[in-house]
């Protein structure tokens, strides 16, 4: 919407002068003509002169010094004369004087350069003179056809306004003179300095003013220009009397006419402009929340249409509504970026905290895994100390149908047996010593308790051999395996031992990541055999130590294993494999070696450091004397290799025992297999088995002396170191870890 078309751009003096004017021409008065013409030349000189000398010679080039009315109006079109020698009168009256076409930023399509600068410019002069309350002209007067007069009266009072600013500025500036007073009003507005609306409103109370100040304070024959005056007197001065008032009426009805004309004219030119302006000013329109209070302002003044008047309303309600949700955005984005803000905060306190925490368990961690080695070097010092080989016996009861019998164990304390040995010579009793001594009454359970602290030896990566010795029938499978019909209670060390191992392994899965892996292995007639087929086949294998794997003999099925169930499974496959045959002694009596090897591997997760240990758990043959036995051919033969087996397996111990510098380990093949878990770090413990049958008697004392032999200097050692203080601090230190690792 246009500011121009909100206020008459002309006066009523203007139109009353223009028809008498065209009175005055039709009366053909050449004289007043000629008159008029040098009077207006001569206001138009002293206009031009004024502005050459106001803004300069060359600045005002286009405007001659003594301009015909047609090169005053082309001079001036631009406004840029105008807009200068303004802003010389009125510093910044003009803010931005489009200087050439291209300064105008924005030129509305179609429209003329020229016009669009002129209009630029000369609303923005017309807007200033206005506000200094300097008479104005219409846009229209600069172009052909337009009244340059009233441009020239515009700037004779510009130029008044400037003597009397000059002089001093005394008193309350008039322009008195040739005041023509066209519509103040006017609603051009300043370009490029604030939005037309603001403008308007400041017309629109100008105007106002300016109508109060006509009504009231000027007098009306004042505002009348000189030109006017003589123009009514030429058109009366010729007139009689009686014709006055039909001339006045006619004047008068041709000026209501023009008037109407005018104004309807006038509207068409607002509405033009509002097309071409309205772009360049809907940014402002879109900024400022002020425009629909100064539209509607405007429009008071202007009756709008019931149409302009709802789109304005509907704008304005959007208007609003935008503005809300603007509002409720900007309180959301306020809310999201504080809540940020506080997540962020704490974020950092968490992280910070964090790195804290992390940095003590390190700490911990380290200290628990030093710990841990000192705790794995203890514990196998404190078995050294109880004895690197530990002899146990075990008194098998009376089986079903034996209990008038009367035992050939005459008495058990907590490490010495004393067989009763008499005959028809006399009573007599020997007694063998041993770690412990386990009587018929003995569970399972109590039998396990002595070797349960090996397994964790194991997986501290220490060798472990458990060997189940003694003659047939004693009770060797029961204590390795337990009865035909297992149950809970029956299970032997086997089973047992795998349950804990795998047990602690579980245990120690945060610190460790262990794999489990077992072989079993038969030796008869000195013949290596795997036990571990499932085809039945039979072949030979040799026993080659390979330190780098810790498996001995790398032929046989190595079988990964992950809880006792396949433990079991496997061992049962073995003693399916097993070469069994039946003797007058026990009709499961087994004439072979049988070696259930249970390798581990754990890596430090920590460290990365991989232990290796591995736990033989041995079964031997029948230890008893081949004249006994009553076996002939290939049965004599089996035992002969078996008495040779188990003779070189006591030479090996009790050469480990004594610290004998040679271990005579390739004597037999059950020490050839064993090499690596017999003597050095390696724990040896063996289970002797004794029946207590009293025709028994001369093997049990055969096997006892055989175990005792193996037993004796260990147990020495033992026994010496038994109570001593290294001990007890060794047990208290280890203690101490234990508690540390739960
Ligand atoms: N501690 C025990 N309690 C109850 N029964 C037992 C005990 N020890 C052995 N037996 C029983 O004695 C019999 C012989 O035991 P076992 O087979 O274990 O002897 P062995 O020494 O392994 O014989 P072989 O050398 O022929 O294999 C079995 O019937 C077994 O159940």
């Amino acid at each position: 919407m246009a500011g121009e078309g909100g206020a008459l751009s002309f006066s009523a003096a203007s139109v009353v002068e223009d028809v008498l004017q065209q009175h005055g021409t039709r009366l053909g008065v050449v004289d007043l003509d000629s008159r008029r013409a040098e009077e207006a030349a001569s206001r138009r000189y002293e206009a031009a002169g004024w502005l050459r000398k106001t803004i300069g010679v060359l600045a005002a080039k286009d405007l001659p010094a003594e301009p015909s009315e047609e090169e005053f109006r082309l001079g001036l079109r631009s406004g840029i004369i105008l807009c200068n020698a303004l802003n010389k009168v009125q510093t910044g009256a003009v803010p931005k004087v489009v200087e050439s076409p291209c300064d105008a930023a924005l030129i509305p399509e179609g429209a003329a350069l020229s016009a669009f600068q002129y209009f630029e410019n000369v609303r923005n002069f017309l807007v200033g003179v206005q506000e200094m309350g300097i008479p104005t002209f219409e846009a229209s007067d600069l172009e052909q056809g337009g009244k340059s007069a009233r441009v020239v009266n515009s700037v004779l009072a510009l130029k008044s306004y400037s003597e009397w600013k000059q002089a001093g500025g005394n008193g309350v500036w008039k322009f008195g003179g040739n005041v023509k007073p066209t519509a103040p009003a006017k609603s051009f507005v300043r370009k490029n300095s604030e939005p037309f609306t603001n403008s308007l409103s400041r017309n629109m109370s100008a105007y106002e003013k300016h109508l109060n100040t006509l009504s009231a304070d000027v007098d009306p024959s004042k505002m009348v220009t000189g030109s006017l005056s003589m123009l009514v007197r030429a058109v009366l001065s010729d007139k009689k009397p009686e014709e006055v008032p039909g001339l006045v009426e006619s004047v008068l009805s041709k000026v209501v006419d023009a008037f109407e004309n005018r104004i309807s004219g006038h509207y068409d030119m607002t509405n033009k402009f509002s097309t071409h302006s309205a772009p360049l000013d809907k940014k402002a329109e879109a900024k400022s929340t002020r425009v629909y209070k100064k539209e509607e302002s405007y429009e008071k003044c202007h009756v709008p249409t019931e149409e302009m008047r709802s789109k304005i309303l509907k704008q304005q309600a959007l208007f609003d509504q935008q503005q809300h949700d603007i509002q409720d955005l900007k309180q959301t984005l306020h809310i999201a970026k504080a809540g940020m803000h506080s997540m962020q905060r704490e974020f950092h306190e968490e992280f910070n905290t964090l790195g804290v925490h992390i940095h003590g368990l390190a700490h911990a961690a380290s200290g628990y895994h030093k710990v841990l080695q000192e705790n794995r070097k203890l514990y196998n010092q404190v078995q050294d100390l109880k004895g690197s080989i530990r002899v146990y016996c075990r008194v098998r009861p009376f089986l079903s149908g034996q209990s008038n019998f009367l035992s050939s164990v005459d008495s058990l304390e907590e490490g010495t047996i004393s067989i009763n040995t008499s005959s028809k010579h006399g009573n007599s009793r020997k007694s063998f010593s041993f770690n412990k001594v386990y009587g018929p009454s003995a569970t399972q359970a109590e039998v396990f308790s002595d070797m349960q602290p090996l397994i964790r030896s194991v997986l501290d990566g220490y060798n472990v051999c458990i060997f189940a010795y003694g003659q047939t029938g004693s009770g060797k499978t029961y204590t390795m395996t337990g009865p035909r019909d297992l149950t809970e209670q029956s299970k032997g060390v086997n089973y047992r031992a795998l349950s804990d191992l795998f047990l602690l392994a579980e245990q120690r899965k945060d610190t460790f990541c262990y794999n489990v892996a077992v072989q079993m292995i038969e030796i008869y007639n000195e013949q290596v055999r795997d036990l571990l087929v499932s085809d039945g086949s039979n072949k030979r294998l040799e026993i080659r130590n390979s330190s780098q794997t810790g498996l001995n003999v790398p032929d046989a099925n190595l079988v990964p294993v992950a809880s006792t169930s396949d433990v079991i499974y496997l061992m049962n496959l073995g003693h399916r494999n097993r070469a069994v045959g039946a003797t007058a002694l026990n009709d499961r009596s087994s004439r072979s070696h049988s070696c259930l090897t249970v390798h581990v591997q754990g890596k430090d997760l920590t460290s990365g450091k991989v232990l290796r240990g591995c736990m033989h758990l041995v079964d031997l043959a029948g230890s008893e004397r081949v004249d006994k036995s009553e076996v002939r051919g290939d049965r004599l033969k089996e035992a002969q290799h078996i008495n040779r087996s188990l003779s070189a397996l006591g030479d090996v111990i009790a050469s480990l025992a004594q610290k004998n510098p040679h271990v005579p380990y390739r004597n037999s093949k059950l020490t050839q297999l064993l090499q690596d878990s017999l003597g050095g770090q390696a724990k040896t413990l063996m289970f002797v088995h004794i029946s207590p049958e009293p025709d028994a008697v001369g093997e049990t004392i055969s096997t006892l002396k055989f175990a005792e032999r193996v037993a004796t200097v260990e147990l020495g050692a033992a026994r010496v170191n038994k109570d001593s203080s290294d001990v007890k601090e060794l047990k208290e230190q280890v203690v101490t870890m234990h508690f540390l690792q739960q």
